[in-house]
């Protein structure tokens, strides 16, 4: 039965055996209304490179922005990462792509995005190549139309899914999600063997919660959600930031 963040308790302190697995948007770092006003604070870089190191290099972002962006707001940090909700990943070097780049079915979906979100003004798309969000914080009145259009979307879109989120919903190839990411980094070095912990706060994350869960780890939903799996709790990124040990 999942129960209220309120009613979660609080995670351990990080410890030496974990494989230590991060959201970013709502769990790290707070929101904005626009995705490219959203940044990492002073400290979050040096203390999670301290924790990296802490764990072998047992640290990873896991993010439904591309990778390419996060490593622009993690600068000079190159985490493992998964990107896109789990359809890009990096363990070490090199970037793998688990879906191709959206076709022209995807390039006249994004137009068409535009246009139906043109009549709210703070509503954003965001086009992700092979992947699509519509975003309405800025803009709440635009939530019906964006979830209308994105589920009409789909029937254009084969082999992809829906993937609704915090005042947004994404059009992604169903190919992988945040629990098949981290699933696959368990499987090597320096994750394998170590205890799982995953943070975030979305329903995209519901998928690392399960994944984790299921192997005995941590699960720790960030934020007040009543419908989720996970089994700890922190108030918000400022609280995880704590948790993390990072300076204020
Ligand atoms: O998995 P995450 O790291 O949490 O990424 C999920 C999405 O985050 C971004 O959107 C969210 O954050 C924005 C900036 O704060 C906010 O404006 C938006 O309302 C949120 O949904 C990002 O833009 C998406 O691409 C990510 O999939």
């Amino acid at each position: 039965m999942p129960a209220t963040a309120i009613s979660l308790p609080s995670p351990p302190v990080p410890a030496r055996d974990w494989a230590l697995f991060l959201d970013v948007d709502g769990c790290l770092i707070e929101f904005t209304d626009d995705p490219d006003d959203a940044g990492v604070q002073p400290g979050v870089v040096d203390r999670l490179l301290a924790l990296s190191g802490m764990l072998d290099g047992a640290l990873a972002l896991v993010s439904g922005r591309r990778i390419a962006m996060l490593d622009r707001m993690f600068a000079p940090a190159l985490f493992p990462a998964a990107g896109l909700h789990g359809l890009e990943r990096r363990l070490d070097a090199d970037i793998v792509a688990l879906a191709e780049e959206g076709g022209a079915d995807m390039r006249g979906v994004v137009e068409d995005a535009r246009q139906a979100l043109a009549p709210f003004p703070g509503a954003l798309v965001e086009d992700k190549g092979v992947a699509l969000a519509l975003h309405w914080r800025a803009a709440p009145e635009a939530a019906a139309s964006a979830m209308a259009f994105a589920e009409g979307a789909l029937a254009r879109l084969s082999g992809y899914r829906l993937q609704p989120g915090d005042h947004v919903a994404e059009l992604k190839p169903d190919a992988a999600d945040k629990g098949t990411a981290i699933a696959a980094f368990l499987e090597h070095a320096p994750f394998r063997g170590r205890v799982p912990v995953f943070a975030g706060d979305d329903l995209t994350d519901e998928h690392g919660f399960e994944v984790v869960n299921a192997r005995g780890g941590i699960s720790i939903l960030v934020g007040g959600r009543t419908d989720s799996v996970a089994r700890h709790g922190l108030a918000d990124p400022a609280a995880v930031r704590d948790w993390l040990g990072v300076a204020r």
